[in-house]
């Protein structure tokens, strides 16, 4: 497919690296792929409506993605959020991410689980399922806390608002968990609620490099404002830093990448599976 300069452009603002081959030739008609799906999707559930005679409502269609800490699941969901809105038709696409339904500091401390930020417990899952039924319901005006990753913790007085786009992307770690707390109820997980999914996938040691890359980055500039979280690492020489970043992906990140996250990688619709430089490398997509 051809990608044009005002797409190239508009990845280009998303993530200068990203690799313009790899847009065209992997990117696009992946997006041109999950457009099929998503139309289809959407002529069943009218066809399904009449069928009831029920007056068909506007049902987003949830796109997830998962995969561990600083593989890109941010910057895959920016990508196909602008390349699916850069169609002739375009869709609305709304992106939301689940570190919004962490707990908040105060609660982790409170439970003594501030060092497991990301790990299954440290969400409201109630709340994302509840968010998840709402949205599937069709319903208007939904509010999403935000999480801000310069403080460190949920931001107090703002909210994102969906208001029933034609597709939601749902970006997190555990998205495609399925488990957790032993129950006799019968139990939802966020990943009932998706149309389509992706994983998102690369080699522990790459994942490391990207984490600390990424770490390096904040350093010399997010970690400077004052009134962020992790002011004190902007004081750091780069070797401490290193240091830092290395404890936190070896004592949090990889432990939760091992413990929760790889195990869903089978339970996706389409894996990413990246290289060097998160060249992709190989596509798996799940045909039936
Ligand atoms: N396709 C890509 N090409 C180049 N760099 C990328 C790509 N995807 C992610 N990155 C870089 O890798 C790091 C992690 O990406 P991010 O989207 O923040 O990950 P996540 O949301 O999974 O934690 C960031 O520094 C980002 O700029
Ligand atoms: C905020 C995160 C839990 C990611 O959450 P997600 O968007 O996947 O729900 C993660 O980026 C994080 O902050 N982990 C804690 C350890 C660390 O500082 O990297």
């Amino acid at each position: 497919m051809p990608l044009s300069e005002s797409q190239l452009q508009t990845m280009v603002s998303i993530n200068d690296t990203v690799s313009p081959e790899d847009v065209a030739d992997i990117y696009l008609p992946l997006v041109r792929l999950v457009h099929l799906y998503y139309e289809s999707a959407r002529q069943l559930y009218v066809a399904t409506s009449a069928f009831l005679g029920d007056p068909a409502q506007k049902v987003p269609y949830v796109i997830g993605i998962a995969g561990s800490v600083a593989v890109g699941k941010s910057s895959t969901a920016r990508i196909l959020q602008a390349l699916l809105v850069s169609r002739a038709v375009a869709p609305k696409v709304d992106l939301v991410t689940t570190d919004g339904f962490l707990y908040p500091n105060r609660v982790l401390q409170e439970r003594g689980i501030m060092h497991r930020k990301g790990f299954p417990e440290s969400y409201d899952r109630r709340r994302l399922i509840q968010f998840m039924v709402d949205v599937k319901s069709g319903l208007p005006n939904l509010s999403v806390p935000i999480y801000s990753h310069l403080i460190y913790d949920i931001v107090d007085d703002q909210v994102q608002v969906v208001d029933r786009p034609d597709i939601l992307i749902v970006e997190g770690l555990n998205v495609l968990q399925r488990g957790g707390q032993p129950s006799r109820r019968p139990q939802l997980f966020v990943s009932d609620f998706f149309d389509f999914s992706i994983y998102v996938d690369a080699d522990e040691t790459l994942l490391q490099e990207w984490y600390i890359d990424r770490f390096l980055r904040l350093r010399n500039t997010a970690f400077r404002d004052p009134s962020s979280y992790f002011r004190r690492y902007s004081e750091l020489s780069a070797e401490e830093a290193i240091t830092v970043a290395r404890r936190i992906w070896r004592e949090i990140n990889w432990v939760n990448l091992r413990q929760n996250i790889e195990p869903t990688r089978e339970r996706a619709d389409l894996i990413l599976e990246k290289g060097t430089n998160h060249t992709l490398e190989h596509v798996y997509l799940r045909k039936l």
